[in-house]
């Protein structure tokens, strides 16, 4: 299939490689303010910036090109996105993380809180760490970890920092350490013992290969959809 890359950074770059290697063409590979003709792809794919995501996006659902996005830090406009393939019925798919793996963590998340939710000794607390080019804090998966929480237990949201006074918040700590491409916590802490559990990605292929992964399964489909429909995860 054709595929354009909006976003030819450290992502756009990486998934063009698994892209080829799965018999791919890179027909656009958009960066900053090019000028693009999208209609040239069978399928976008968005890895851009935060203030870049949402026009990528509609530009385009406007063309009837299904896209796939995994910039974070855009989803103040995510219900707009939504809306949008509605109107066009078009084909979307955003994720915080596309990896396989994040997304079994996910769903471990899910099933630990629930089993938390009724034990009051302990709080949960959060912390991402990623490397330092990095433009959003907390990270997209630190936010979906959250919710994830929230759906299950009596918290209501999350704070950026270590400390909350608020007891029906999560607090994420997000760390900056050069070169690190994406290791998640989640911890249960009481006064005698500490609950973990954590996803450490090694490098950016596992997101990358999702990301291409999502592209080819939604290629003859409308509507809007998450990484739990196109991995089949129950
Ligand atoms: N959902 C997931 O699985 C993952 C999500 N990400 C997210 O993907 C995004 C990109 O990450 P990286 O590639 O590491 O960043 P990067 O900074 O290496 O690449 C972003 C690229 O977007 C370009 N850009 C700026 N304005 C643009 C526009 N209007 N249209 C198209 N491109 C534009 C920049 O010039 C840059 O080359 C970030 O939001 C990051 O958090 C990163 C890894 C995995
Ligand atoms: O910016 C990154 O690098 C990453 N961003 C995503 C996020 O914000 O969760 C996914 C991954 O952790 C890498």
């Amino acid at each position: 299939m054709k595929i354009a890359l909006l976003g030819y950074g450290r992502m756009g770059k990486e998934i063009e490689k698994i892209a080829i290697s799965r018999g791919h063409e890179i027909v656009i590979r958009k960066d900053a303010n090019d000028v693009i003709d999208i209609t040239l792809a069978d399928v976008a794919i968005d890895f851009s910036i935060p203030n870049s995501a949402f026009s990528n996006i509609t530009n385009c659902l406007n063309n009837n090109v299904p896209v796939i996005s995994g910039t974070t830090g855009w989803l103040e406009n995510y219900d707009k996105a939504v809306a949008l393939c509605k109107e066009k019925n078009g084909g979307f798919i955003y994720a915080s993380n596309f990896s396989v793996g994040v997304n079994i963590f996910f769903e471990l998340n899910k099933q630990l809180a629930k089993m938390m939710s009724t034990l009051k000794e302990y709080n949960v607390s959060m912390e991402e760490i990623h490397h330092t080019k990095k433009l959003d804090a907390p990270s997209g998966t630190a936010i979906t970890l959250a919710e994830g929480v929230i759906e299950n237990t009596s918290k209501k949201d999350w704070v950026l920092g270590d400390e909350t006074s608020e007891e029906n918040s999560i607090p994420i700590v997000a760390k900056r350490i050069p070169d690190v491409p994406g290791t998640h916590s989640v911890w249960y802490n009481s006064e005698v013992d500490t609950i973990e559990i954590k996803h450490t990605a090694h490098n950016r292929k596992g997101f990358a290969l999702g990301a291409v992964i999502a592209a080819e399964w939604i290629l003859d489909k409308t509507g809007v959809f998450s990484m739990k429909d196109v991995l089949n995860i129950s």
